[in-house]
């Protein structure tokens, strides 16, 4: 004999599905945006810090992938570098935004991006089918650098073998898309000076020059915090839009790891790039949220 469910209980499931259904078809209009255009995706240090963001990061990507976009990952990795060099017992302190690298520390940086997180990202990526491939910076001529200083409290500081990508060959990268793969980045680039040294570029402003040279759709960063806030540590001062004229003037007051991160967007904005989104990398899922939805999370710059 079947039972009789209580009305209120079916029209509770009814409510439910009609959410996840409105859901489903608010991601619609996105879905054809984006087919087949390229999505540089920033994954931060800080917002990898645990197993469970790292697989969810890797089902994200596999699904942006299969429903037709073509994601293409720039990871970092300050805090992992940081312990590294923590447990070598070598010092390295952070101007402006930026590690002061030496070449012992140089060393540790290309292990540490390229010997462990790009391996861990791919393999995370790879336990859906064989989709994502590493690409170091120093691949196949895929960035050019050259070393920078940075100025702080009006002096110039010498950050050691710390540079910006000057150049792009984007070669390497349109392969492994061509071939249907999800190349995974990590932000090291041969010092365009001197042959046969490598230069540690932050991770944030690499992302902006391949997004840049792809012609990508958008740049997205994820990060540990919600986006970027106006007075930070203000909660209350959380930024939903700002467009580049506004980022510009707002720049000067910015502070460690927000500058490099807020200068990317800019470039990658006044570079050609649609949008550049800044996201709470510690909410499981945040990039489909900020891809397949109306309203985004966290904090858009705007052309
Ligand atoms: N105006 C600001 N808005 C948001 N975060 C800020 C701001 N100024 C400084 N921060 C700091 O920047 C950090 C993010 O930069 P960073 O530590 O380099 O992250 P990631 O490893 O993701 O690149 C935040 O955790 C926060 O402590
Ligand atoms: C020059 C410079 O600062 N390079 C960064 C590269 C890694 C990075 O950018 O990592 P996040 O994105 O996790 O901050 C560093 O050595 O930490």
């Amino acid at each position: 004999m079947s039972e009789l469910r209580d009305p209120a209980s079916v029209t509770d499931d009814h409510a439910q599905a009609a959410v996840k259904a409105a859901t489903l078809i608010e991601s619609l209009p996105w879905l054809r945006r984006f087919r087949d255009r390229i999505v540089v995706i920033k994954f931060g240090g800080n917002a990898m810090v645990s197993d469970e963001l790292q697989r969810a990061f890797a089902e994200d990507m596999v699904y942006l992938r299969t429903v037709g976009l073509r994601p293409v990952i720039v990871h970092g990795g300050g805090p992992q570098i940081s312990a590294m060099l923590d447990r070598l017992g070598i010092a390295s302190e952070f101007r402006g935004g930026y590690r002061v690298t030496s070449p012992e520390a140089m060393d540790v940086v290309r292990m540490v991006l390229t010997g462990q997180i790009s391996r861990a990202l791919v393999s995370a990526i790879n336990a859906h089918g064989p989709l994502a491939a590493a690409v170091s910076g120093e691949d196949a001529g895929l960035f050019q650098g050259r070393r920078r200083g940075v100025v702080v409290d009006g002096a110039e500081v010498d950050l050691g073998l710390v540079g910006d990508v000057v150049g792009v060959d984007p070669a390497a990268v349109l392969a492994q898309l061509d071939a249907g793969r999800i190349p995974v980045v990590s932000s090291i680039a041969p010092d365009a000076d001197t042959p046969g040294q490598s230069l540690n570029v932050n991770a944030d402003s690499a992302a902006a020059a391949l997004a840049v040279v792809l012609k990508a759709e958008k740049l997205v960063i994820l990060t540990d915090v919600a986006g970027l806030y106006r007075d930070w540590p203000d909660t209350s001062s959380l930024v939903s839009s700002i467009d580049a004229a506004e980022l510009r003037a707002l720049l000067p007051r910015l502070e460690s790891g927000m500058i490099p991160k807020m200068t990317a967007c800019l470039e990658a904005v006044e570079g050609g790039v649609g949008k550049a989104a800044i996201i709470d990398g510690r909410v499981p899922h945040s990039i489909l949220l900020e891809i397949f939805t109306q309203e985004g999370i966290g904090t858009e710059v705007v052309p």
